[in-house]
């Protein structure tokens, strides 16, 4: 017999059917070799325009280009083989017209090779996810905090504080998922509004400083291995790769400056 097949990326249907079963584990990879270490444990992966402010050292995600998320987009798709790999609309390729949508992603799907785009917005934003959905490009949205917006909501504020404003949110959730998009990340908003949202449409919600009743969770991946300087309270550091890298490095710094290194085993002689 011949070799068994490649292994199957996750698809959209997949990611749908995950609702009211197991919880989807999603984290962010704007790079191969940190892409291939993700993909051995998460369903999805998210190039995310957080890579504007983690990897590009922007203040917000305001200044990714089309170009930066196909870059990395492809760098993620070359390290990964059975995640769903989803990437980032930025901020202004998208939000003009249902057909610059279209153009961009169109883009983003045929130089990447990617299973998904994402973006963010609600109900204001539904007829341009059905318009990519109905044309084959899958799509993820992106309610509550949405940081492209952080010029208008005053900075990366946690949403829904006052419970008045949650009918808006989960009209939100009803029109992006009414729309077609498979998914939505629920980004920093109150845990009851969180759960509301879940249960109010039948795709799976992705949480991030939400509730742990999402269907499923994402977090930047810098931020819980501890790369990151200071986080948002919704970060759990399940690593703490920032000091030691501090470590490894002042370590080398010490044995440049005393000439241990090299030592022998490190020269050809
Ligand atoms: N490294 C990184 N992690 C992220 O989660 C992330 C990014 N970058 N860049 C894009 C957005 C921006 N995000 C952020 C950034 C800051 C807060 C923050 O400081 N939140 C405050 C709450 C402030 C309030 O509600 O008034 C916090 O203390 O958690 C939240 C989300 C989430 N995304
Ligand atoms: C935090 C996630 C949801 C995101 O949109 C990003 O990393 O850009
Ligand atoms: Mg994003």
């Amino acid at each position: 017999m011949s070799a068994q097949a490649p292994v199957r990326r996750i698809t959209v249907p997949q990611i749908a059917a995950a609702k009211g079963a197991t919880p989807i584990v999603a984290l962010t990879a704007y790079t191969a070799p940190m892409a291939a270490l993700v993909d051995a444990h998460a369903e999805v992966i998210l190039v995310g325009d957080s890579l504007g402010m983690v990897v590009h050292g922007l203040p917000s995600t305001i200044g990714v280009t089309l170009e930066m998320m196909i870059l990395h987009g492809q760098a993620v798709m070359r390290g990964s083989s059975r995640a769903m790999v989803v990437i980032d609309m930025p901020f202004g390729s998208y939000e003009e017209s249902p057909e610059q949508a279209f153009r961009n992603a169109a883009r983003v799907m045929g130089e990447t090779g990617a299973g998904a785009v994402k973006l963010e917005g609600g109900a204001r934003m539904a007829p341009t996810i059905r318009f990519l959905v109905e044309r084959g490009i899958p799509v993820m949205a992106h309610i509550g905090l949405t940081p492209q917006a952080t010029n208008t909501m005053g900075g990366f504020k946690t949403q829904g504080r006052d419970p008045a404003t949650w009918p808006a949110f989960v009209e939100d959730a009803r029109a992006v998922a009414d729309a077609g998009a498979f998914s939505v990340v629920v980004e920093g908003v109150m845990e009851a509004l969180a759960d509301q949202i879940t249960d109010a449409v039948a795709v799976p919600t992705i949480g991030i400083g939400a509730s742990a009743r999402c269907d499923g969770q994402i977090l930047v991946l810098d931020d819980m291995l501890g790369l990151s300087g200071r986080v948002p309270r919704f970060v759990r550091k399940f690593g703490d790769l920032g000091p030691q890298a501090d470590q490894a490095i002042a370590a080398y710094a010490g044995a440049v400056r005393d000439r241990s290194f090299p030592a022998e085993a490190e020269l050809y002689r």
